[in-house]
């Protein structure tokens, strides 16, 4: 079957999916291979959706499929792709494996993420959708830090970290200063590792057991598994937090995953359907503590931030061939829809317990690693001041006011200095990560665009949210399906309100270069200098909606209209000069009085 059709089947799956039973279809069971060991096999999950559940959208799902396979295989690691992705190098997995089975490394890594890649973009990208910025500059230098947030899909987990256990405390290697330096030092030294020790049993959530791997893995092994007392303990409470299910109970505790020998198909397929039937997760820690977290429209974010701060560490893969790829939504109306769920997510997170500025502190959290977390979820606030930049160039034109204010010397070298520094870090950032200055500038006009519109409503929604507990929905984000292959999609204009902000803005800033100009011609030559400073912040905002105005006008086969409109504005500018300013007969003296009409 080609892509795009598995592609529109699948959707039509999960859009559609009102079914009230679980079905398991385990496929055809059979093929060994040359060892004698069964072949993997396809498995299809429909979960149970029941009125009165919270089915809680895709990390429900992943939930569900995490139990579903802990009980008919149980991998150690796990692929995790969303619907409209596919593999497109079959080394991928491979690669992800020499990281999580690296001696060394592996066993403090909770997934590998791959960057997303896509099909069917238009060729100039005009809506920012390959986010190169994002996944070549951000989540690489994040790979430095702690490791990458988790963006949804292309990602191999460890199944350890999905079920809330901390890492194993890796034994620090002393450091070059601390291998100089005398014993004195080294005493502080292991004092500390000892109360890095201690912190690893204090867990980051105090409400919450998290049990320590190794405590767990010395109860299967050690004394206290022979008293059977203690096994019914620890059972007990491993219950509470995985749920009813003893069988997936037990799955958790296989220290290198696979099924017990005794277990036939059918009991493998009866406990399948247990642990996705919609009431499994009531009491349990699901959702909460351990697999996907709910309670945000962007759970990738949350879930991978919550492995972070347990200690874990994530790595971020980049084959040459791009390992999965993906659609993406290529009309501005879906794409701003897509760019507000995503920041309707981060603020969902920004005001939850979870929000990185407070969570888990005395835990295992880098703090450059948090910081990247407070980025990621308070970047929507950027929007307010944004909206506050992109309008007062239309202000201080209309009202002819020059709104900027006179600074001090120190003010101007200190403004200087970062306007340089952010500069040279651009500039950095390109040489490094091989993002060209066309991606670049994409993103920065994105930015601007989705800043004062999807941005900014999901300021408001969140605050809604939180204030007033008026939820909003998962709106699934709507795909090119790009058959006819001529970018139809690309021109399809859809009404949103997301739209008005951004033409507002745009059609303030272009009547404000119209009507500063004019008043300059009306008013002389000494009103020229300070109408170049405000023109060319106006000109600023427009060329960042540049994009955005296209979008607006839709696909104009011979002359596009943004031509026309242009033409309309340029023309109306320089008949106004014509007509104001006469450069055959004006002197050198000043203002020219004589010509003053209506207005002066
Ligand atoms: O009710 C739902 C809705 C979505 N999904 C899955 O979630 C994926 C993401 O939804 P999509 O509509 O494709 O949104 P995108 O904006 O393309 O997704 C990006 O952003 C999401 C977070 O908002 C992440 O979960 C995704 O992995 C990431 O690719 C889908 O492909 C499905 O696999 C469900 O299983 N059930
Ligand atoms: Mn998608």
């Amino acid at each position: 079957m080609d892509h795009a059709r598995w592609h529109t089947m699948a959707r039509k799956q999960y859009q559609g999916s009102s079914w009230n039973d679980s079905e398991v279809f385990l496929g055809h069971s059979g093929g060994l291979d040359t060892e004698g060991n069964e072949l993997p096999r396809l498995v299809y999950v429909s979960r149970e959706k029941r009125p009165g559940f919270q089915h809680h959208k895709k990390a429900g799902a992943m939930n569900a499929l995490v139990r579903v396979s802990a009980v008919l295989t149980n991998g150690q690691y796990m692929l995790n792709l969303d619907c409209d992705h596919y593999i497109n190098n079959s080394k991928a997995v491979r690669e992800a494996m020499c990281f999580l089975m690296d001696p060394n490394l592996g066993p403090q890594v909770c997934y590998v993420q791959f960057p997303q890649r896509f099909d069917g973009i238009d060729r100039n990208d005009r809506y920012a959708n390959r986010n190169t910025v994002f996944f070549d500059i951000n989540l690489r230098g994040l790979d430095g830090i702690q490791g990458p947030v988790y963006v949804g899909t292309g990602c191999v987990f460890n199944r350890t970290a999905i079920y809330g256990y901390e890492p194993p405390i890796k034994a620090k290697k002393p450091g070059f200063l601390a291998s100089l330096c005398g014993g004195k030092k080294k005493a502080s030294k292991s004092k500390k590792r000892s109360s890095d020790k201690k912190k690893s049993n204090k867990h980051v959530d105090s409400s919450v057991p998290v049990f320590n791997l190794e405590d767990i893995e010395e109860g299967v092994e050690g004394a206290g598994f022979d008293d059977e007392k203690s096994v019914l303990m620890s059972q007990m409470s491993l219950e509470k937090r995985f749920g009813q299910s003893a069988a997936f109970v037990a799955s958790t505790l296989m220290e290198y995953g696979g099924v017990p020998q005794s277990s036939t198909p059918e009991s493998l397929l009866k406990e399948a359907i247990h642990v996705i039937s919609c009431g499994y997760e009531d009491k349990s820690e699901w959702g909460t503590e351990i697999g996907w977290i709910y309670g945000s429209v962007t759970e990738d974010i949350l879930t991978g931030f919550k492995m972070h701060a347990r200690g874990w560490r994530s790595v971020y893969c980049m084959p040459k061939r791009p390992a999965f790829k993906g659609s993406a939504p290529i009309n501005l109306s879906d794409r701003l829809n897509q760019v507000l769920r995503w920041a309707l997510g981060s603020v969902e997170i920004l005001f939850s317990r979870h929000c990185p500025l407070w969570y888990g502190y005395g835990g295992r959290l880098k703090f450059l690693e948090r910081f990247a977390y407070i980025n990621t979820t308070i970047y929507p606030l950027t929007s307010l001041p944004l909206l506050v930049y992109c309008i007062l160039p239309a202000i201080c034109l209309l009202t002819g006011k020059f709104i900027m204010p006179e600074i001090s010397n120190l003010a101007s070298i200190w403004f200087i200095a970062l306007f340089l520094s952010i500069f040279a870090t651009g500039i950095l950032e390109m040489r490094w990560s091989g993002v060209g200055i066309d991606e670049w500038w994409r993103n920065e006009q994105f930015w601007v665009i989705g800043g004062i519109s999807a941005h900014l409503f999901a300021v408001f929604q969140g605050l809604l949210k939180v204030l007033a507990g008026i939820d909003t929905n998962f709106t699934v984000t709507s795909k090119a399906n790009d058959e006819e292959g001529d970018f139809a999609e690309l021109y399809m204009f859809k009404w949103t309100t997301l739209l008005i902000p951004p033409t507002t803005i745009l059609i303030i800033n272009m009547v404000g270069v119209v009507a500063g100009t004019s008043y300059a011609i009306n008013s002389g030559y000494q009103s020229w200098g300070p109408l170049f400073g405000k023109l060319f912040f106006a000109f600023w905002v427009i060329v960042h909606l540049y994009p955005f105005l296209k979008g607006l006008m839709g696909r104009q086969n011979r002359t596009p209209t943004i031509v026309i409109v242009w033409a309309v504005l340029l023309a109306s500018i320089f008949s106004l000069l014509w007509v104001r300013v006469d450069p055959f007969t004006t002197r050198l003296a000043g203002p020219n009085i004589q010509t003053c009409g209506i207005n002066c």
